[in-house]
């Protein structure tokens, strides 16, 4: 196996097209969305919002006055009815611009390629080496099915998505995550999985295919970022139902006005009823409602990451726990073999002879990394393939937290006279296997024949010093014929915790949210990276039903979790999380199981993304407050001008002196227009969020959102008023 990657060829390789910055509105972007604006204005499509189909129907009932009795007043009000409409759906239609702009440089990656397809079954992988030289076929990539195994070498396009069973080598991403570093992906660890359209830059690995052409990861996205798989959240729903009920009483406060002008000489024409019900229904919001989703998807998007729905970013907002597997999250995770510490009375050339077969065919990067130790740092040999004949692989699991490997005796044909059985791997197990086989793991003598006296201590103390560094200990341990196993000594697998890692807990603590780390490593090794990472809590020796069962407890108590992590053993707990992110180079299960995915498989990217969840929750919330209190101010702003007539007492109200009741209820629609406007860029950037608690943000934006929602129309409206005043037909 090649552990050494080779420098990579220089392949051209084509970044995606840089999109207007987020929020921004040109004439270009305006341009682009108005032939989608004017499709959403389809009342089937309308309906959904029903704010929005109010004002889409009054547009309607106003244009038929105008036309049956002309004047213009009532076409003014007409259009402007039309154009507030076309604002909203023009919100949506710029929200959605740029993940068409995205869905269309990712096709370009969905060509057909060639593969070549090895000409075997998925059982010649038992010893997990050597597919790549069974014989291929050339098949096109579409015509690729799930098992397949393709072998892809150095310049070659991965055929589709997969998991790499066998080698390791540097691909190229950029197609997907506009990403020009290459990245590793190997057999057997963490990072095996690949995407289809990335490139190979060098040397060759063996593909396992794990979709169907059509159901690709590149398919999933392109949906996802079309927004053609986007549904209502039950956040929205909740809105929208507000939204129709406030919508549904101004209907029947405008309706029941009639009866009393009436009354009092003052009837009100249809259009100004129509006009007055748009001024006071929640349009702001209800226009800007599906653009702020969208764009909290997209702000995912822009930082590479996927979100399966729109609840699981909602319920990043609200997070009040989040986990951290330690390894490759909180640690740089190229989980290294450093050093051997050999037992007393065990030579280091014996123990780096049985660390080095444990791990021959041991295919995750800790297996390899020990294969490579005993090589450059101890001379071994590398044992041909030939000394794990008739061998029964025990593979590392997440859920034993051992490997090892049995060997059968061959005295006939001049090998072994007795079996011998290997194991490495968390140093509990290790003592509970060296006891199933009679010996005594903390012992003075340790099971060790030659009755060592200090053998159990020394392996204690040893394994307490490498995870005093932070690293993680893996006990060696063996057995000859049926005699009672012995230890043989520790491997030091070193690993950096990341920079950076203690502001950013810090971060997340201001905001109200707590860390745990949680780890299959052991106590000590566990608890000296949360201290050095600055974690709040830490759950060592964690199986994978350890991790779902804290999960499970948490979100009793009424928490929402989130998690981040990329392993096989992560998947039932990112199944459980409200919000669990995938690392794309994870396995495939890993992948599948959570909500989101992150391609750049930066698990500190929760941080950001509770940030942008945050950010959707409180910009909907400002927006919302704003608008309400929009409609509040528009009732007292114009109701007084419209009647100032009929009742010149309410003049002391009219402190807003407009021109007449016809200027004051044209500049009230012109300004309800112009505000959804004015606010795309907000709802699409979002409202500045800063890492505080939910409690002083919510004071902070009921000041600015509610305060400045009371004022606007008064200052707005006038300002409207003094230009409309001039216009023959509305004085
Ligand atoms: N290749 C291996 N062979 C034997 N034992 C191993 C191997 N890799 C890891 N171990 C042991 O198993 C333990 C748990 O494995 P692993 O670290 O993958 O768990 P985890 O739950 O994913 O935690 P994390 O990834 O956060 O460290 C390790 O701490 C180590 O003691
Ligand atoms: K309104
Ligand atoms: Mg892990």
């Amino acid at each position: 196996m090649s552990t050494t990657l080779q420098p990579a060829p220089s392949t051209a390789t084509e970044l995606p097209p840089v999109a207007p910055p987020r929020g921004s509105l040109t004439w270009r972007t305006v341009r682009d969305a108005l032939p989608a604006s004017l499709r959403k204005l389809d009342p089937r499509r309308m309906w959904r919002v029903p704010v929005m189909f109010v004002v889409e129907v009054g547009a309607a009932l106003t244009t038929v006055l105008a036309v049956v009795d002309p004047s213009v007043f009532a076409w003014v009000i007409a259009v402007w009815l039309w154009i507030t409409v076309l604002f909203a759906t023009l919100a949506e239609a710029v929200a959605e611009s740029r993940g068409r702009a995205q869905a269309s440089s990712l096709r370009a990656t969905q060509r057909t390629t060639t593969a070549r397809k090895v000409q075997g079954t998925a059982d010649q992988l038992a010893y997990g080496s050597g597919l790549a030289s069974l014989p291929t076929v050339e098949v096109a990539s579409s015509q690729l099915h799930v098992g397949d195994l393709v072998v892809v070498t150095a310049g070659e396009t991965i055929p589709g998505d997969g998991d790499v069973v066998e080698g390791v080598a540097s691909v190229d991403e950029s197609a997907i995550t506009g990403e020009s570093a290459p990245v590793i992906r190997e057999s057997g660890g963490d990072r095996t999985a690949v995407t289809g359209g990335t490139t190979v830059l060098s040397d060759q690995i063996v593909v396992r295919i794990t979709a169907e052409p059509g159901r690709t990861f590149v398919d999933r996205m392109i949906a996802l970022v079309e927004g053609s798989e986007r549904q209502k959240t039950p956040n929205e729903i909740a809105l929208n139902v507000l939204l129709a009920s406030l919508t549904i009483i101004f209907l029947l406060a405008v309706a029941t006005l009639q009866p009393m002008a009436v009354y009092s000489h003052a009837r009100q024409s249809l259009v100004v009823l129509v006009a007055l019900l748009v001024c006071l229904i929640p349009t702001t919001i209800g226009a800007l409602l599906s653009a702020i989703g969208i764009a909290g998807m997209d702000r995912l998007v822009q930082r590479n990451v996927l979100a399966m729905s729109g609840r699981a970013v909602e319920a990043a907002g609200d997070v009040d726990v989040l986990l951290l597997d330690k390894t490759g999250t909180i640690t740089y995770g190229n989980r290294r073999a450093s050093e051997l510490l050999p037992a007393p009375g065990v030579e280091a050339g014996h123990l780096a002879e049985a660390a080095q077969l444990s791990s021959l065919a041991d295919e995750t990067p800790e297996g390899r990394s020990i294969v490579d130790l005993t090589q450059t740092a101890y001379g071994r040999p590398v044992l041909t393939d030939d000394a794990l004949a008739g061998a029964t692989l025990v593979p590392f699991s997440a859920a034993t937290r051992m490997s090892g490997v049995d060997l059968p005796g061959r005295p006939d044909d001049g090998g072994a006279p007795q079996a011998r059985r290997v194991r490495k791997g968390a140093a509990s197990v290790v003592h509970q296997w060296v006891r199933s086989t009679g010996g005594e793991p903390t012992g003075g003598t340790a099971g060790h024949p030659a009755g060592h006296p200090l053998v159990g201590q020394a392996v204690d103390a040893d394994v307490e010093s490498v995870s005093a560094q932070g690293g993680t200990p893996l006990v060696v341990a063996e057995q000859i014929g049926d005699a009672p196993a012995r230890l043989l000594g520790v491997v030091h697998l070193k690993d950096v915790v990341k920079e950076g890692l203690v502001e950013r807990f810090a971060e997340l603590r201001a905001m109200g949210i707590r860390t745990v780390m949680v780890t299959g490593d052991n106590k000590v090794t566990a608890r000296v990276i949360a201290d050095e990472a600055g974690v709040d809590d830490v759950l060592a020796e964690a199986t994978p039903e350890d991790k779902l069962a804290l999960i499970r407890r948490e979100q009793k108590g009424g928490k929402l979790v989130a998690m981040a992590g990329d392993g096989t053993n992560d998947a039932p707990a990112l199944a459980q999380a409200d919000v669990g992110v995938a690392m794309s180079t994870g396995t495939t299960a890993a992948k599948e199981a959570g909500n989101m995915v992150d391609l750049d498989s930066d698990p500190t990217k929760l941080i950001e993304i509770v940030g942008i969840g945050k950010q959707l929750l409180i910009t909907r919330g400002a927006l919302t407050t704003f608008s309400i209190a929009n409609d509040v101010a528009k009732y007292f702003a114009i109701i007084p001008a419209m009647f100032v007539l009929a009742f010149p007492q309410l003049h002391v109200l009219n402190v807003m002196h407009l021109h007449s009741p016809q200027s004051a209820i044209t500049s009230a629609i012109v300004f309800n227009a112009l505000v959804i406007v004015a606010l795309i860029p907000l709802a699409l950037r979002g409202v500045r969020y800063r890492a505080v608690s939910a409690v002083a943000l919510l004071r902070r934006n009921l000041w600015i959102y509610g305060l400045g929602g009371l004022v606007a129309p008064f200052v707005g409206i006038k300002l409207i008023d003094l230009v409309v005043s001039l216009v023959p037909g509305l004085r």
